[in-house]
């Protein structure tokens, strides 16, 4: 098994899983294909799968989609009864500032609602002016009616701007100074709710108006000798009726033919009180406490008026309509079915506002999570950018799990090591100096002071890799992208060890106070070079973006065998620098381990002859 085993897999014999269970993921080996010796004792085999760690970052990027609030349990259906931030009964929210915010907020969508109104309101209409006697009140109602509700339709839709407009100077205040009126609308409660209630009521009125214009003419002929009925609001005192209350509808079938038109009047009417409370009911996010209280004084006041009539008494009293329960009395029988739509409504609307104000609170909810997880990104982002350069911590935020080794190639990189030599010396692990703590306390000021230097927006260029004991290694030049042309290289070229030269003199400047105020003689060795190399993010704990490749190297070897309070680069680095005015000094030959005999050069600064 161990010569079959495949690189960095581990290859097992089925006797061997049976006995690991199953704690490893496994795969068809396929041993016997490729050992004679376990084709012929037919042994089975098998690759364990090796198990998938994500990294520390992967990990970060798992942690932080996590964070998201899961939307299935979000929208899980919680019932109205148990709802802790509503009131079950009122459906109100128990925080009365969100109540008032939810009231206050805008609906786009109550263009519709009156749309619909208006539909229905012309479906009573149509019902009316083509069954009921047409006069002078429907038409003289029904039309004022429609125009109102047109022109709240047309308001409700009218997106464009109305009226001149003011001058305006910039898209802002244009912005400002005109507002649709459907905006308007849709943004005002107030105008919302009043809308609403004039909508409905004149609906409401209109449905019944008719009736208070019923004359004797409009009686067919044959009743009219008989029945006194049709004189507003003179009671049906004539008819005769039997022993059970009813009339003899043998006399009105008698002389009116079939059944006598006024009977198609009053199913009209009932229809029409039904539709009433359907227009009321379109108006979605209306309170649907309002709403009910509207349907109950429509029905009420439509059943009053009807109870006054006489005629739909004879509708009732005949058998005409196939009355199941004759005993009952028409107001009683009329007031349930109407009860029943009002019910209906009721329960529909309940629902409606239950899953509105759901669905307010579950998107307040949501926003307040996504707050959260915004700032714990941020925090993320700036823990992430404290290890990692700001394009790499990007890297590491937005790609989800991943094995892949994080890399990136570079053709020009420069490339710096800075130290200390003399600390060495400083450094002492005696009791006066806490067992080392102190001259732990003044490296770590030092490299603080280094670090701030690499704030400065003209050193944005610059990226610290890490620091090796008293050593600071630094790289400009490390943004992915743009590599360009041979001029554009050049320039990069010059511009990344400029930086770098720039900084070294900053750090020894910085060196140089510090070791004013602590009395101390510090002196910095720096060595730079340029050229290309690799950049990647190792390690899946405590993981670290590092550089490697010659560069690297022969700029570790410039700071090794530098000289204190110089830099000492390479002569293609010096190139670049004479020709961006800066002088550099022949050092001549110098032995660099691993690399010979190279020539070098020692850049020129104020601290030379410090
Ligand atoms: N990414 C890096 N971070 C820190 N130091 C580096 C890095 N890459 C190379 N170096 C340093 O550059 C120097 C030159 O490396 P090179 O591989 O040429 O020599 P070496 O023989 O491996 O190292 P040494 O002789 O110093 O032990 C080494 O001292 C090494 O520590």
């Amino acid at each position: 098994m161990t010569a079959m085993i495949c690189r960095r897999r581990v290859h097992i014999t089925k006797a061997t899983l049976l006995q690991l269970g199953d704690k490893f993921e496994v795969e068809p080996g396929n041993g016997a294909s490729r050992e004679g010796y376990l084709a012929d004792h037919k042994i089975e085999t098998y690759l364990i799968v090796p198990p998938k760690f994500p990294t520390y970052l992967q990990t970060l990027g798992m942690i932080e989609s996590n964070l998201l609030p899961d939307r299935s349990t979000c929208l899980e259906c919680k019932k109205w009864w148990h709802s802790e931030d509503l009131n079950p009964a009122v459906l109100w929210f128990r925080n009365r500032k969100q109540e008032s915010e939810y009231r206050n907020q805008p609906d786009t969508e109550f263009r519709s609602y009156v749309a619909c109104a208006c539909l229905i309101f012309f479906a009573i209409c149509v019902m009316q002016i083509s069954i009921i006697p047409t006069s002078i009140v429907l038409y003289g109602t029904i039309s004022p009616t429609m125009v109102v509700l047109l022109i709240f339709v047309y308001l409700c839709w009218l997106d464009g701007c109305c009226g001149p407009r003011p001058p305006s100077n910039t898209p802002q205040d244009e912005s400002i100074s005109c507002n649709p009126p459907s905006q308007i609308v849709a943004a005002s409660r107030c105008l919302r709710l009043s809308i609403f209630l004039i909508s409905v009521t004149l609906i409401s009125i209109c449905s019944v108006i008719t009736l208070i214009d019923f004359n004797p003419q409009e009686i067919p002929d044959s009743l009219e000798d008989s029945v006194n009925v049709f004189v507003f609001p003179t009671a049906f005192s004539n008819l005769t009726e039997n022993s059970t209350g009813f009339v003899e509808t043998e006399t009105i079938k008698e002389r009116s033919g079939d059944s006598p038109e006024f009977m198609e009047y009053v199913p009209t009417y009932l229809y029409s009180s039904a539709l009433v409370l359907a227009a009321i009911s379109v108006f979605l996010r209306m309170g649907f406490l309002l709403k009910f209280c509207l349907m109950v004084i429509s029905v009420v006041a439509h059943i009053v008026i009807y109870s006054y009539l006489d005629f739909f008494q004879i509708y009732h009293n005949t058998d005409v309509h196939d009355d199941e329960f004759p005993a009952l009395p028409f107001e009683l029988k009329t007031g349930l079915v109407l009860a029943m739509v009002v019910v209906f409504f009721h329960i529909l609307d309940r629902q409606i506002e239950f899953t509105s104000r759901t669905d307010y609170l579950w998107k307040a909810k949501l926003k307040v999570e996504q707050e959260e997880v915004e700032t714990m990104r941020g925090i993320n982002k700036i823990l992430l950018e404290n290890i990692l350069p700001a394009h790499v911590a990007e890297h590491f935020l937005n790609t989800r799990v991943t094995t892949e080794l994080y890399h990136e190639r570079y053709s020009c990189v420069a490339v710096m090591f800075a130290s200390i030599p003399n600390y060495k010396e400083f450094y002492d692990e005696s009791d006066v100096n806490k067992q080392g703590l102190e001259c732990l306390r003044l490296l770590n000021e030092i490299i603080c002071e280094f670090d701030k230097l690499l704030l400065k927006p003209k050193f944005s260029c610059i990226e610290k890799i890490k620091t090796i004991g008293s050593t600071y290694m630094l790289a400009s030049g490390l943004r992915p992208g743009k590599e360009g042309d041979t001029n554009e290289a050049t320039r990069k070229a010059e511009h990344i060890i400029v930086a770098l030269v720039d900084f070294a003199i900053c750090l020894m400047t910085s060196l140089d106070q510090i070791n004013r105020d602590a009395f101390q003689r510090f002196k910095l060795r720096v060595g730079l070079h340029h050229g290309p190399v690799i950049a990647g993010v190792v390690g899946a704990q405590k993981p670290q973006y590092d550089i490697w490749g010659n560069t690297v190297n022969v700029a570790s070897r410039m700071d090794s065998c530098g000289i204190m309070g110089r830099i000492q680069v390479t002569e293609d680095t010096a190139e670049i620098l004479q020709s961006a005015g800066y002088t550099c000094e022949c050092r001549g030959p110098t032995y660099v381990k691993g690399k010979g005999t190279l020539t070098t050069y020692f850049v020129k600064t104020v601290f030379d002859d410090k």
